[in-house]
């Protein structure tokens, strides 16, 4: 049955903190059982001796490197676990070619996007990452190429091995006294700040989703995206890849930065639009670029237009690959595979069940609402890439957000730390909060984060990246046995939003939302009533209460070819201010979305994307 051994764990885990010590005495036995049977794990990327040491103690080990898709499919079918690094692509036929003896994939490293998650799923195979051994050695890399390029280490180098002592060619920009741009204050960037800020930098970081005050007691000023990009002389990103962030660096970004900038990327390729990089550098707006990431990874050696150039300074992925990082990441993945062969959850899983299936099914449309509630609010919340506008002739704004103005939002300086959860419960204080919470952390977090949310982890990921979680249960009607919840709300506290509708009155980005006939819906956003289920992707728009809106923005929709799916109008007073919710199946273009901005009464528009957690 698929997720057996995840559902299992999960099981035990929640069993495990229930029990008395008495009780861990008898699952102690029950592990000696699973122990009895020596688990087959295949190790297909060099991993940390430590690592290995420690995984023969309780397994048989197989080391197989630089294997075809074909032979990892002949081998997958006789291992229990399988531990890879980047380099491995697990896809679904080799998760079919296992014939369900695949447990466990551990991937030595954080990044699991070499791993079919939904295959994996689907097989009941636990995937395993170790997030957090290898941050030191990632920021310690993006600081060596920093170092590298602006004194031209790789090419003087490269120079005197050709046999030329040449000390004009190779002369280098200071870094003291500089101010650098780090986008993405997560594990890694904040990391860097504070070497940065050794070096002698002035440190900035554009984070829309990061603690504000985290990066103060840093010393770090978060700042707009506009703003990193005008002031910073370096930038370096470290972000994850995402639909939000894919190809955030473009010729318009490119453009505003400083004429003779200089850019490190040691987080993903694709965060970078490599084309419009290489115009960057022609035209010397950009003076340099150190890049360990690449869109296609290895690219293509032969016509590389970026990799062969003297301004550009390359490494294959090495971010993560120094001794002490692989051997952390070893024991780190190890722990991790061995407790769940073992059939425990641990702090690590990727694709775990937030919950067994028998109270999944209870619990479904409740926990949906809670990690889509998670989602709306962290989507609401300003960055760069924000499809939103407002119009330019807008007056009246009842809100005190400061949600940028123009076709581009630029994004807000970002900084949120709180998130307040309300309930309101038949149940009262007697909820159990703990797996909603878990919900709406994972709704936030998975969404801009590398973290991937179990019920396990869930308060430690969000204590890590400073987020303060208030709960407030307050008893509702009813019987207090059927009914879970009446209804739930989410607020952020003091991040921009990108839509300033959504703004309460106390200055956070407020969702609520309730269960009707087994459905999740949002009910409230803002100070504005309104009635979306929770999924699809839907365009919001707040204007004046006057008739011609929802034609005029219909029109302009289909002339876009953008199919609608519903729509909804709610109002606060008559002749006062609405809110329009429209369904739609594909996303306007921004020429559409700026001309909706046009129509007379439209004050604000915004995009608001797949509010429902993907299907589990
Ligand atoms: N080169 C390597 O070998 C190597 C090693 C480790 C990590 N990485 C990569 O480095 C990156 C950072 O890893 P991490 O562990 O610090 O992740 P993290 O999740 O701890 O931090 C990522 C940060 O990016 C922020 N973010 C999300 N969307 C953003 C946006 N639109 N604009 C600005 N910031 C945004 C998040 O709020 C978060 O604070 C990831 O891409 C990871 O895959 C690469
Ligand atoms: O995702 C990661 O952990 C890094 O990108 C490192 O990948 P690697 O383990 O293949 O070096």
């Amino acid at each position: 049955m698929a997720w057996s051994l995840a559902d299992r764990a999960v099981r035990r885990s929640a069993a495990a903190a229930r029990r008395p010590a008495a009780g861990r005495r008898c699952c102690a036995r029950v592990e000696a059982v699973y122990a009895t049977h020596r688990a087959t794990v295949l190790v297909t990327e060099k991993l940390g001796d430590a690592g290995l040491d420690r995984l023969r103690l309780t397994c048989n080990v197989e080391t197989a490197y630089g294997l075809t898709q074909e032979e990892l499919c002949a081998k997958v079918s006789l291992v229990d676990a399988l531990i890879v690094r980047s380099g491995t692509k697990v896809t679904r036929a080799v998760f079919e070619a296992s014939h369900g003896r695949l447990k466990v994939v551990g991937r030595a490293g954080v990044g699991v996007d070499n791993v079919d998650l939904a295959a994996a799923t689907e097989a009941g195979c636990l995937v395993v990452n170790a997030p957090t051994a290898n941050t030191v050695a990632a920021a310690e890399h993006g600081i060596a190429l920093l170092c590298a390029m602006a004194r031209n280490i790789p090419q003087a180098d490269a120079s005197m091995k050709a046999g030329s002592w040449d000390r004009s060619a190779y002369v280098g920009t200071s870094l003291a006294g500089k101010t650098i741009a780090v986008y993405g204050f997560g594990k890694v960037g904040s990391e860097v700040s504070r070497r940065a800020r050794g070096l002698g930098l002035t440190v900035v970081a554009y984070d829309p989703y990061a603690s504000a005050e985290k990066a103060a007691a840093q010393g770090v000023q978060l700042v707009t995206f506009d703003e990193a990009l005008q002031v910073a002389d370096f930038h370096t990103l470290h972000m994850p890849l995402t639909p939000g962030t894919k190809g955030l660096f473009n010729d318009s970004a490119f453009a505003r930065m400083k004429r003779g900038a200089r850019i490190i990327n040691v987080a993903r390729g694709g965060v970078i639009d490599e084309a419009a990089l290489l115009r960057a550098l022609e035209s010397k707006q950009v003076a340099q670029a150190a890049l360990d990431v690449f869109l296609e990874e290895p690219p293509s050696f032969e016509n590389h237009p970026l990799v062969h150039r003297p301004d550009v300074i390359c490494t294959p992925h090495l971010g993560a690959s120094t001794t002490e990082a692989q051997e952390g990441v070893a024991l780190e993945v190890v722990e991790a595979v061995v407790d769940a062969l073992a059939g425990n959850l641990s702090v690590n899983a990727v694709n775990a069940p937030m919950v067994p299936a028998e109270i999944l099914r209870e619990l479904q449309p409740y926990i949906v609402l809670a990690e889509g509630l998670g989602r709306a609010a962290v989507g609401l919340v300003s960055n760069s890439t924000s499809s939103s506008s407002s119009a330019s002739s807008s007056s009246s704004s009842s809100s005190s957000s400061s949600s940028s103005g123009g076709a581009h939002s630029q994004g807000g300086k970002g900084g949120f730390g709180d998130i307040a959860i309300t309930y309101s419960s038949p149940r009262g204080d007697d909820l159990d909060t703990r797996l909603l919470r878990a919900m709406v952390i994972k709704g936030v977090l998975e969404e801009t984060t590398t973290s991937k949310v179990n019920l396990v982890n869930a308060d430690l990921l969000a204590r890590n990246r400073g987020l303060r979680i208030t709960e407030v249960s307050i008893r509702a009607g009813g019987d207090g046995t059927s009914e879970v919840l009446t209804s739930m709300s989410v607020a952020l506290g003091t991040a921009d939003s990108k839509f300033s509708a959504a703004v309460d009155r106390t200055n956070r980005i407020y969702v609520e939302g309730r269960v009707t006939g087994g459905a999740p819906f949002l009910t409230k956003i803002g100070n504005f009533d309104v009635e979306l289920a929770v999924q699809g992707s839907v365009m919001l728009t707040r204007q004046r209460d006057q008739p011609g809106i929802v034609g005029g923005v219909g029109m302009l929709l289909s002339r876009d070819n953008v199919n609608i799916s519903f729509m909804t109008v709610s109002r606060t007073a008559k002749d006062g201010e609405a809110i329009m919710a429209i369904g739609i199946d594909s996303e306007p273009s921004p020429a559409t979305l700026e001309e909706i901005t046009r129509v007379k009464g439209v004050i604000e528009v915004t995009i608001f994307k797949e509010v429902a957690p993907p299907q589990r």
